[in-house]
């Protein structure tokens, strides 16, 4: 678990955080959210300590972060930031094996997990393994640092903005990724944006910052319910919260007992929001789960659903 205990911090006149305290459950994907400037990165850094807070505690694993040795602390925490900062003049195997070599790893067991890190991120080791990073789309080199930062298997995963330099596609498509390894290592990851889109294809939580104080703390519809703060009605498009509200609840919580046979079907893991706009697509006022005759939705429990 990682917890923030009343935590501030200036930088000069700026009050970059303050009194911030929440709490991330282990396993748990928590999104940072925030406009530019509300504190965001500044509050990532306090948990490797490249921030160390001026007042308030960060505890990793219950044991106050202040405490330990920066180096192991950051060896122990894996660190992905935009502009991904992979070392030029090393291959791509050289990069991803940064820390297992700091932590003195053979050289059969590196290799064996690299080739495995490649392949979690979805780059064929073969083709990728001996290339330089000016050989690499943005993409690639995203999909990289990401790699490098699960090297030494760390409970814990800061992701700065990581795919905010990227097109749409290829950032659904590192976000479709990054889903897949929390869902298969169950680390605990905070990650920064400040796209609520983002947030809601990635967070289990969401954290909300607004000029250096947490603004909302909890799931996603929770955050975007009845009293969802000003500073997260400000990031959208005015008018678009209920859609957004749609996006965070899964299609499956609003289904009917019945079936609606030869109505469109939703895939399984379908929000809400996929519902309606296939309802719009197809000219439909009622789906049917692909997989799960036996139910079905109608738009009535959409629009109850999106109401506040
Ligand atoms: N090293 C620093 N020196 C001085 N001021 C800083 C420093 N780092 C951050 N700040 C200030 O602290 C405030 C919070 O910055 P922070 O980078 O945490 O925000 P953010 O929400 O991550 O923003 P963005 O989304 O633009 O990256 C800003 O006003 C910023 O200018």
């Amino acid at each position: 678990m990682i917890a923030f205990e009343g935590v501030s911090h200036r930088f000069g006149a700026v009050q970059a955080l303050e009194d911030v305290t929440f709490a991330v459950p282990t396993g748990t994907l928590c999104v940072v959210l925030g406009e530019s400037g509300s504190g965001k990165s500044t509050l990532l850094r306090t948990v490797n300590r490249l921030v160390e807070p001026a007042a308030g505690r960060v505890l990793l694993g219950g044991k106050d972060v202040a405490g330990a040795d920066p180096q192991a602390l950051r060896r122990g925490i894996g660190y992905v930031i935009q502009s991904v900062g992979l070392f030029p003049h090393r291959s791509v195997a050289g990069n991803i094996a940064t820390v297992p070599r700091l932590l003195g790893w053979d050289r059969a067991r590196t290799e064996a997990r690299t080739d495995a890190l490649l392949e979690m991120v979805g780059l064929d080791p073969a083709t990728f393994r001996d290339r330089r990073p000016a050989t690499l789309s943005g993409g690639q080199a995203q999909r990289v640092g990401l790699a490098r930062a699960l090297a030494a298997d760390p409970p814990v995963l800061l992701m700065d903005e990581p795919f905010s330099a990227l097109d749409p596609g290829t950032r659904r498509g590192l976000q479709a990724a990054l889903r897949r390894i929390h869902a298969g290592t169950g680390k605990t990851i905070l990650l920064v944006t400040h796209d609520l889109e983002e947030a809601l294809a990635l967070a289990g939580r969401i954290a909300v910052m607004a000029q250096g104080r947490l603004a909302a703390e909890g799931t996603p519809a929770a955050v975007l319910g009845p009293g969802a703060p000003e500073p997260l009605r400000r990031m959208i498009r005015p008018g678009t919260l209920a859609l957004h509200r749609l996006a965070a609840l899964p299609a499956a919580g609003a289904a009917a007992e019945g079936p609606a046979p030869g109505a469109p079907a939703l895939p399984p893991g379908a929000t809400l929001a996929d519902a309606l706009l296939l309802m719009l697509d197809r000219g439909a006022d009622r789906l049917s789960f692909a997989g799960n005759p036996g139910r079905h939705l109608g738009m009535a429990a959409i629009l109850r659903a999106a109401a506040p």
